[in-house]
């Protein structure tokens, strides 16, 4: 192997103009696994060490492998400890799963500048990556693990901060047919190079041939338990009551208010089996858990994309208006048909859709979408949806998307102002990471954030479950408060044996 150094100068100045814009990672053409001795591993290190000591600062090393088939929702049940935090997202029919645990590097932002100030961060530690592997594949390289609440200032006492990140220990992802697994690994000057090697070349073989059996199963908990309305009963009836006194004064036109059920049962809530019956029915939503390494995990089924960005385009979506999905066929046909022509529901839609294109129009993107909503059937519930896509710049950042687009009035309102103003008045408790953006950016920018719905924060023997419902001229207080009971069901339905 020669010298890392020169090798990190031979590829920079090999790089065209337009990786040069997307990425500044070292990626030297050296592949330590690949050669697969513990002694080239070593050496690779040693060098990681070196470049550590001639930048000033640790290196972030990532190594990527192609392995067999794994199936990432399973080796994090067999790896997971509560102590650690973790990161899994999984939507099936996309054909991809992703699951990454404990910290390599991680970060910490609030305030307005949030996203903004984490895409500095990512920029600053990618000046500082080594990269080794087949970086094309999907999901091979460093990947950046987001939580982010709804709002930019986390409530005193929150399970999360208002952004969290984190480039994992260990990734398993795929998508598709392939299958990829990442080492993260910090590398400072003077780091204990032989320690390190054996615990990296242990990864790669456990990795290579993964042993499920290990895993311990727990069962979800089944009754009794207990549901407890944070705010008191009736109190979203009548929240949704004054929401439609100020939108008929004016005030504003659209809110979104959620409703918050704390659960308590007498065993443990564990993530790992009800994530496994949320990707079995929910094969559409982006079913996820995002562990705070305290103990507290937030799961959930969204069927809400903010925004992917890959291969020079973007994807966002408008989804709002909900029907119940029906007992039979005719019923069901029914009320589809009944919501792609409510009034109040295309009306509802219609507002997220212009505001995605206002908040994009300065980017001077021209977005593509259909001019009529269409169907998206969950297992519980119908929704109006109209997917949005644009050809992006080169240098266009998946963190300026997120900034813009978040939060949609499908979760917060518009206009958006006096709408979230309403919505911190007549919620009763904070939001954390529900209707939050969480999701992943590549070492190239890309990257993929869902909305933090269909969601509960599980901690020990408690659940706290979030739903919500879009209020608009029209609405009737009993109608949105039994589409939050449909989406409730669901969450029960996954976090217990009912
Ligand atoms: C707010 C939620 O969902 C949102 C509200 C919808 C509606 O009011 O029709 C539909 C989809 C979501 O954008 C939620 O599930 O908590």
């Amino acid at each position: 192997m020669t010298r890392l150094t020169d090798q990190c100068r031979t590829c920079h100045s090999e790089r065209s103009e337009k990786s040069r814009a997307i990425s500044r990672m070292k990626t030297p053409p050296v592949n330590p696994t690949g050669s697969a001795t513990p002694e080239a591993l070593g050496a690779f290190f040693a060098q990681c060490a070196a470049e550590a000591r001639t930048a000033g600062r640790p290196q972030l090393v990532s190594i990527s492998v192609v392995v067999d088939n794994l199936d990432p929702l399973a080796v994090l049940e067999s790896i997971f400890e509560p102590g650690e935090p973790h990161f899994y997202a999984e939507r099936p029919a996309q054909g991809f799963g992703v699951a990454g645990a404990e910290v390599a590097v991680e970060f910490t932002a609030q305030g307005a500048r949030r996203f903004a100030d984490a895409k500095a961060f990512i920029a600053a530690t990618l000046a500082n990556t080594i990269a080794v592997g087949p970086l094309a594949e999907p999901f091979a390289g460093p990947h950046f693990f987001f939580a982010a609440g709804f709002a930019d200032e986390a409530a005193p006492g929150a399970a999360f901060p208002s952004l969290r990140l984190f480039v994992p220990r260990w990734q398993v992802a795929r998508m598709g047919d392939s299958t990829v697994a990442v080492a993260n690994v910090l590398v400072a000057a003077d780091a204990p190079l032989e320690m390190l090697t054996a615990r990296i070349w242990r990864a790669h073989a456990k990795f290579g041939a993964f042993d499920y059996s290990r895993a311990k199963q727990k069962d979800r908990p089944s009754a009794p338990r207990m549901a407890e309305e944070i705010g008191g009963s009736g109190s979203y009836q009548r929240a949704v009551a004054q929401a439609l006194t100020e939108i008929a004064r004016g005030d504003y036109q659209k809110v979104v208010l959620a409703r918050a059920l704390r659960y308590t049962t007498t065993e443990e809530f564990h993530p790992m089996g009800v994530l496994n019956h949320l990707r079995q029915r929910y094969p559409d939503c982006y079913s996820f858990s995002i562990a705070n390494g305290k103990g507290q995990s937030f799961i959930g089924a969204s069927p809400e994309r903010l925004v992917r960005v890959a291969g020079g385009r973007m994807h966002t979506a408008a989804l709002a208006g909900s029907a119940p999905r029906g007992q039979s066929a005719s019923e069901d046909a029914a009320f589809a048909q009944g919501l792609l022509h409510s009034e109040k529901d295309l009306r509802e839609h219609r507002l997220v859709l212009d505001s995605i294109a206002g908040r994009l129009a300065d980017l001077g993107l021209q977005l593509e979408h259909a001019t009529q909503p269409r169907l998206l059937g969950l297992a519980n519930v119908h929704h109006l949806h109209t997917p949005v896509s644009a050809s992006l710049p080169a240098e266009a950042h998946i963190l300026d998307l997120v900034a813009r687009l978040h939060p949609t009035p499908a979760v917060g309102g518009a206009p958006q102002e006096p709408a979230l103003a309403a919505m911190r008045r007549l919620e009763t408790f904070p939001r954390g990471l529900y209707a939050g953006p969480q999701g992943w950016v590549d070492h190239r920018g890309g990257g993929e954030f869902f909305v933090g719905l269909r969601s509960a924060l599980i901690d020990g023997r408690t659940a706290t479950a979030y739903a919500g419902a879009g209020i608009v001229a029209g609405s009737e207080p009993e109608k949105e408060f039994a589409e939050t009971e449909l989406k409730f069901k669901a969450l029960l339905e996954a976090l217990t044996q009912s």
